[in-house]
């Protein structure tokens, strides 16, 4: 089996004002999920942010639910969470695709997402990429709505063409 080649981590950013992320989580496998949590928690805990968990059934449902939260709720970044691992069927592909691309188009919009739903061909993929001594996959994605948190707060309130020296 081929392992994962290694790459270069950005440093975690550091903040001056607090943040608040959501973690959405599909606990479809339960202890595939919940070491993506604590993965995430950690890293979030790094760059002292805060987190709160909730849960939806499954990986399509994920960014419905950061969808709601972005209209009625006060998150700076969202940590979306899930596990799909191929069946029979080609249901795998509908819930891998459209779960990826509703966060996307929502990132598009504005929203501070990372990606942390594994799309995996079976469990021993899943354990490894979960696994917060291993990939991390949950840190990495909860690192990755950070860095998007920083760069939303770096250009809020900017105006074009003032303050740039040539
Ligand atoms: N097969 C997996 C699913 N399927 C369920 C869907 O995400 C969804 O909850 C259902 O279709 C109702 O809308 N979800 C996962 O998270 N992981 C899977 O492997
Ligand atoms: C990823 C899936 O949706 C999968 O677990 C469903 O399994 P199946 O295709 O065997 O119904």
């Amino acid at each position: 089996m081929a392992s994962a080649e290694q790459h270069y981590i950005l440093p975690l950013p550091q903040f001056d004002r607090p943040v608040r992320l959501l973690v959405v989580v599909a606990p479809y496998y339960r202890d595939i999920a919940d070491n993506l949590i604590k993965g995430a928690r950690t890293v979030a805990a790094k760059a002292g942010a805060e987190v709160e968990v909730v849960e939806v059934p499954g990986a399509l449902e994920v960014p419905s639910a950061i969808a709601m939260a972005e209209r009625l709720a006060k998150y700076d970044g969202y940590v979306a969470l899930g596990c799909v691992i191929r069946g029979e069927t080609t249901h795998y592909e509908t819930v891998c695709n459209d779960s990826s691309r509703a966060l996307s188009l929502l990132g598009l919009q504005g929203a501070c997402i990372g990606n942390g739903i594994l799309t995996v061909e079976n469990r021993p993929q899943a354990e490894v990429r979960a696994d917060p001594e291993g990939q991390d996959k949950g840190g990495g994605a909860a690192a990755a709505a950070l860095h998007l948190v920083a760069l939303s707060r770096k250009w809020a309130g900017q105006t074009k063409g003032i303050g740039f020296r040539a």
